[in-house]
């Protein structure tokens, strides 16, 4: 049995998390915890599953590190420093891994794997993320990553910069700059997770489009990343190492 606690178990993907984790045959929440409550409860642990806030996200994982317990990491909000940061507290604590996902829902990853795949086809790539209004994040991570593998196809490829002749721009009427691919962001109630990814080229374009329809959609996901971190040495970012993509 594979011993979890949750960290923001009273949270939106947290309450989901807990209840995937006490149905899992293999496994045993030991610890469900919240704003407010001691961390220390989570010494019982051998994963520590974290759906809290940016704003909290780096401590618990420090926390997670410095006592021996594999974090597996959905909170948003993490950059390249953060994520060194991350990757340092694991070298001072070999044999700690920590994976961080933005995103634990099957089809988003492979929405953005196959925006990875087709970007070296086209001139041009925007993204539109939207989401519940009670988001603290913007963009999306989901929608930060995808920029991320989105860049890295084009500069692998040699592609010059995406055409756009704006020269006259009201601030923030053309997205956030993320790796030179915009992002847009909506936040609108009555939407929990979406994204879009457009493509252009010459008198084509390819959209690409994930929705998400609940919350327990992640916990596949974050249950794979549970059974598995403990054999990803160091730090692995994004659920698609663990998927034979
Ligand atoms: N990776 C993914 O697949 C995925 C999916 C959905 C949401 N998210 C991210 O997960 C995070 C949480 O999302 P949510 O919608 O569940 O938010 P939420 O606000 O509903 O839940 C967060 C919970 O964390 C608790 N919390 C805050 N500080 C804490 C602390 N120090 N210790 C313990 N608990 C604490 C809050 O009280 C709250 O109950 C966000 O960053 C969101 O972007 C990621
Ligand atoms: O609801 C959220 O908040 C979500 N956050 C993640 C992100 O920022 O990409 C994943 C989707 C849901």
């Amino acid at each position: 049995m594979i011993r979890v606690g949750v960290l923001g178990a009273k949270g939106r993907v947290g309450v989901e998390v807990c209840k995937a984790v006490h149905a899992a045959d293999d496994m045993e929440l030991v610890a469900a915890i919240d704003a407010g409550d001691p961390i220390d409860a989570l010494s019982a642990a051998e994963v520590v599953v974290d759906f809290t806030h940016p704003d909290v996200v780096m401590d618990n994982l420090k926390w997670c590190v410095e006592h021996g317990v594999h974090p597996v990491v959905g909170t948003t909000g993490f950059d390249g420093s953060r994520l060194d940061t991350v990757r340092g507290w694991l070298a001072d604590n070999p044999g700690v891994n920590a994976l961080i996902a933005p995103n634990f829902g099957i089809a988003a990853v492979l929405m953005m794997h196959f925006a990875q795949q087709a970007a070296r086809f086209f001139e041009s790539v925007e993204i539109i993320e939207l989401h519940h209004p009670n988001k603290a994040d913007a963009p999306s991570g989901t929608a930060r990553r995808t920029a991320e593998l989105v860049a890295e196809s084009r500069r692998k490829a040699g592609l010059a910069p995406m055409p756009d002749a704006t020269t006259s721009e009201l601030p923030g009427a053309r997205g956030a700059d993320v790796d030179g691919v915009r992002v847009h962001g909506i936040r609108l109630a009555g939407l929990i997770a979406h994204q879009e990814v457009l493509l252009g080229g010459d008198g084509e374009t390819l959209t690409l489009r994930h929705d998400t329809m609940n919350r327990s959609s992640f916990t596949p996901g974050v249950l794979l990343g549970v059974r598995r971190v403990r054999d990803l040495p160091g730090l692995t970012v994004g659920l698609e190492h663990l998927l034979d993509l």
